[in-house]
């Protein structure tokens, strides 16, 4: 390093010690195996997220939330703005891949276990990241108040009046009212741009130094091998370069369904207007929007809804907490249950969400 340079490296690192840390990530590795693969996935997420803060800040710059303002101001985005349209497609886009690209991290990280101890509070927070994804989505998408968005939210905060003694004056706060109106509109937009991005970027810090301090899992398998038979690789640059490479590829399918595929406005909502047929929510809630339509209207004098809903908060809960319970595979043993359990939530959700788009 020239002279000036030194001088400037030294400057910082006599007050913030950056030569231990650059000495730390030097010796940073990940384990090389033939499940490798799922070690990417958590990145993409990330990657996708990055791509909604910029270009969500971006729309910031044209949006103007209000009955009167919002679908205006969208479709001013859409047809009047330099490569607005291109913005919104890939804000649209980009929404759908990462909560794709979560549940994939997510049920990559159950089946490889990478859960288990000294991880359990990596998958806290990484479930807590998934929740807050599905909120980013859902408050998202009414923000260009179009009939589908209107009609959609609707029926989703619908299903909050069925929660008993509450459910009405919990549905009336979320709704600022009784009705989806000009009032949901502003906090769900507080929600997305301002309380969301907070609390997410909060978590993400902790979800992300955990994995620091920590490092990547390594299969349980490994525990019986001799440590020479373990295979490492450099995290810089050889696995960082091939996250790279990965977020390029990414990003071009990104581009493209942006450009060929955009993302349509369709018409202003008109809550005066009756429902279009076949309303469905967005696709990552469609397997749970179609356990509650499946179920009757009564189940054990409980109310069919609120069932569904109760089992789903059960379910969740369970989910979020399975390092703590799955006790067998902490102690080094193969536990087959954990994948059975794995497998059926699996099948279940794909099933359900298509079940939802075939049945009306
Ligand atoms: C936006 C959401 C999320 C982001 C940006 C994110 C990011 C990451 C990153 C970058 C890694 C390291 C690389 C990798 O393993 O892929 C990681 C690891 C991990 N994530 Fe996430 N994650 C998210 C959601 C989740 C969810 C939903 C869960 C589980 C419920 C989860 C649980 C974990 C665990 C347990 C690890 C450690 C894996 C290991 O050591 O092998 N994360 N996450
Ligand atoms: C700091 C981060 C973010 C900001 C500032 C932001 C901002 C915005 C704005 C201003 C809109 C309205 C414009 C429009 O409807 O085209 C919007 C819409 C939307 N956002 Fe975000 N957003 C952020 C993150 C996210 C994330 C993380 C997700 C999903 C995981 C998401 C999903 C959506 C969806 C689905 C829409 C509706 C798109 C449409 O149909 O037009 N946003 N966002």
């Amino acid at each position: 390093m020239g002279g000036l340079g030194e001088k400037f490296f030294n400057w910082f690192d006599e007050r913030y010690k950056i030569r231990s840390f650059i000495e730390f990530m030097s010796h940073k590795t990940v384990p090389w195996h033939r499940h490798s693969i799922w070690y990417y996935f958590g990145g993409v997420s990330l990657f996708l997220f990055i791509i909604q803060v910029v270009t969500g800040i971006l729309l910031l710059l044209y949006y103007r939330v209000g009955e009167d303002s919002s679908y205006e101001s969208v479709q001013f985005i859409v047809s009047k703005v330099k490569f607005g349209w291109l913005i919104r497609s890939i804000h649209s886009w980009s929404a759908n891949l990462m909560i794709l690209a979560v549940f994939i991290h997510m049920f990559s990280v159950y089946f490889t276990k990478a859960y288990r101890k000294p991880r359990e509070l990596t998958w806290v927070t990484g479930f807590l990241l998934l929740i807050f994804s599905l909120t980013f989505g859902f408050s998202g998408y009414l923000l260009p108040w179009n009939e589908l968005a209107f009609f959609a939210t609707k029926v989703g905060t619908e299903i909050i009046g069925s929660i008993p003694v509450i459910g009405k004056e919990l549905l009336r706060i979320v709704r600022g009212g009784e009705d989806v109106t000009g009032a949901t509109l502003a906090r769900f937009f507080g929600l997305h741009v301002a309380i969301l991005p907070g609390i997410f970027t909060v978590i993400l810090f902790l979800h992300l130094l955990f994995i620091q301090i920590q490092g990547m899992s390594e299969p349980p398998e490994w525990e019986k091998l001799p440590p020479e038979k373990r295979k490492y690789i450099p995290f810089f640059p050889n696995f960082l370069l091939r996250d790279l490479l990965l977020w390029l590829i990414i990003l071009n399918i990104l581009a493209i369904l942006a450009v060929f595929f955009p993302w349509e406005l369709g018409k202003k909502a008109d809550p005066f207007a009756p429902a279009p047929a076949g309303i469905k929510p967005e696709w990552y809630f469609l397997f749970m929007y179609q356990t509650l339509k499946l179920l009757p209207a009564k189940v054990l004098f409980i109310e069919g809804e609120f069932f569904g809903l109760l089992i789903f908060t059960v379910a969740g809960i369970l989910w979020m907490l399975v390092p703590f319970w799955d006790v067998k595979t902490d102690k080094g043993y193969r536990n087959r249950l954990i994948n059975y359990i794995g497998l059926f939530v699996l099948i279940y959700m794909l099933t359900m969400t298509i079940l939802g788009y075939v049945l009306d």
